[in-house]
């Protein structure tokens, strides 16, 4: 899909040296080292038969010879499989110890992330025993601390004492708890019993959008809480070398320089990206302990393997038409259609259900909507009620919808990390997807001088975190021409009822 460049941005010591996933071959689960046989057939009821390349360097990183002694960074593309890299190791490890207390906090930045990640820990952990919990917004909290606290039981004869009430160690009902970082806050600053102190595994999931967002800082706050002084509760297993057998790791085993004889703190922390930040003043929120980057491939970001992008030149005021021809064509199949804002979301669906023409159903999905209703449009777009989704970027970053065929950027996102979030709801797992961009002519060929502008600026800057997509676009996403469209004409033709208005193109279709 794109040229390899090396890594031209100056960035952290510890990310110079990234260990390339793409080092390690997709592995049957017959062949996974350790993993317990109860989680291999966990995963077979998923329809899971082998570990994706990134999946198994965390592998070998945690329950490996890396035996979690270091936190781990994950970039690697949209759709690799990054929630069960680290869900995955996180379960067996906590299942060697019989202790219920919450021990693993895995924080997303939205509720329908926060719901889609604790699916699959629900697939995986009660099959060795453990209890998962979820903490997001727009629910009732009182029923969440129910779930997450166990309540001490009175029996019907027992005269209430408070005082006995208070002596009662509130306890954890879960092990492994799934939150936004808002409710997170809340748990922590009003649930009673909720605690941190047996905390041993953080993960950031969608790490540059959470430390982009402040959000009570949560962060330091939970880092603080969990970092005890007191020993903690139960050691992990030792790794005897023999233990390890075929477990390798590409990276020399034992600490490096710089970390020897530093305690290694209980709290390993995860962080979890597609586009990954290199901002060291975010990066260092995060008080990462001897920190090890997975990355795919040496480009900064990389699109999945079997993602096709095009790019369709149009005027503004004919891209309703292009859209609605481009859908046409697309018909039976299922797409995302991405605009530039919540407003215009709204806007386009509204046109495209007045049209009418369409034989397919097309929702909005965006924050115009009460959370209720985005679940439920959701679910429906997850069975294929929902054919197409009019959707605005903050509502599908990370959003897994399986049978995804198209993206359609129906507005040019404005940054690469956009772009790459976008198109990466499409060709996940493995599997083919398609990617158009709407562009007017402007949008596609930058100046001279703004190309110039954005070499010189991507030369001497500390780190690009967003260069402009059609930059971007230009230099490094092939895209091919879309046949089909290329002699497509629009003839002008408008009804009396004046529903429709189809516009004949100066010029065919050109992309
Ligand atoms: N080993 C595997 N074998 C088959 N399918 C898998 C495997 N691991 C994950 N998947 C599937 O791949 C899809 C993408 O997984 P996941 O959502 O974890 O990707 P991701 O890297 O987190 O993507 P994003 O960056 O967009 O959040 C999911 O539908 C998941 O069920």
């Amino acid at each position: 899909m794109s040229e390899s460049r090396p890594m031209s941005i100056p960035v952290l010591p510890w990310m110079r040296n990234p260990v390339d996933v793409e080092h390690f071959n997709e592995c049957p689960l017959v062949l996974v080292p350790r993993l317990d046989p109860r989680l291999a057939e966990a995963l077979q009821k998923m329809g899971i038969t082998s570990l994706f390349s990134v999946q198994v360097a965390m592998w070998m990183e945690t329950i490996g010879p890396g035996a979690f002694e270091r936190d781990i960074c994950v970039n690697s593309p949209t759709g690799s499989g990054k929630t069960l890299a680290y869900a995955l190791p996180i379960v067996q490890i906590l299942s060697t110890q019989k202790i219920r207390c919450l021990r693993a906090l895995v924080v997303l930045p939205t509720r329908d992330l926060a719901l889609q990640v604790k699916e699959v820990f629900d697939a995986i952990a009660p099959a060795v025993g453990l209890s998962v919990g979820i903490a997001v917004g727009q629910s009732f909290i009182a029923d969440e601390v129910t779930k997450l606290i166990t309540q001490p039981r009175l029996d019907m004869i027992s005269i209430f004492d408070p005082e006995d009430w208070r002596q009662t160690k509130l306890q954890s009902s879960v092990d492994i708890l799934v939150a936004t970082p808002g409710r997170l806050m809340d748990h922590i600053n009003t649930t009673k019993g909720f605690s941190l102190e047996h905390l041993r595994y953080l993960v950031v999931d969608e790490t540059d959008r959470l430390l982009r967002e402040a959000y009570q800082s949560w962060l330091p706050a939970v880092i603080q809480l969990s970092c005890s002084k007191g020993l903690s509760l139960f050691k992990e297993p030792a790794i005897v070398p023999s233990m390890l057998n075929s477990l390798t790791t590409i990276r020399r085993v034992g600490v490096e320089r710089g970390f020897k004889d530093k305690s290694y703190p209980r709290l390993v922390k995860l962080m979890m990206s597609a586009t990954l930040t290199q901002d060291p003043s975010k990066l260092s929120q995060l008080c990462l302990h001897h920190p090890l980057l997975l990355t795919s491939g040496d480009r900064r970001y990389k699109l999945p393997e079997k993602l096709e992008a095009y790019k369709i030149i149009c005027e503004s005021k004919l891209k309703p038409l292009y859209l609605v021809v481009l859908l046409q064509d697309l018909i039976g199949e299922k797409s995302i259609v991405f605009t530039s804002s919540v407003e215009s979301t709204h806007r386009l669906s509204k046109l495209l259900n007045l049209f009418g023409e369409l034989p397919c159903k097309i929702r909005e999905y965006s924050s115009f909507q009460h959370q209720f209703v985005r679940s439920k449009r959701l679910k429906a777009f997850r069975e294929g009620k929902i054919e197409v989704l009019i959707a605005s970027d903050a509502m599908t970053r990370g959003m897994d919808v399986e049978g995804v065929k198209n993206v359609i950027n129906y507005d040019m996102p404005s940054y690469v990390k956009a772009f790459v979030h976008r198109a990466g709801r499409t060709a996940r797992a493995g599997h083919k997807g398609r990617c158009f961009t709407l562009l007017r002519k402007d949008e596609v060929t930058l100046p001279i001088y703004f190309l110039l502008l954005i070499y010189i600026f991507k030369v001497y800057s500390i780190y690009v975190a967003n260069i402009s997509l059609p930059f971007y676009f230009n230099s490094t996403v092939k895209y091919k021409l879309w046949s089909r469209y290329r002699d497509k004409r629009i003839q002008n033709e408008s009804n009396t009822k004046g529903k429709r208005k189809i516009l004949k193109l100066r010029h065919p279709i050109q992309i």
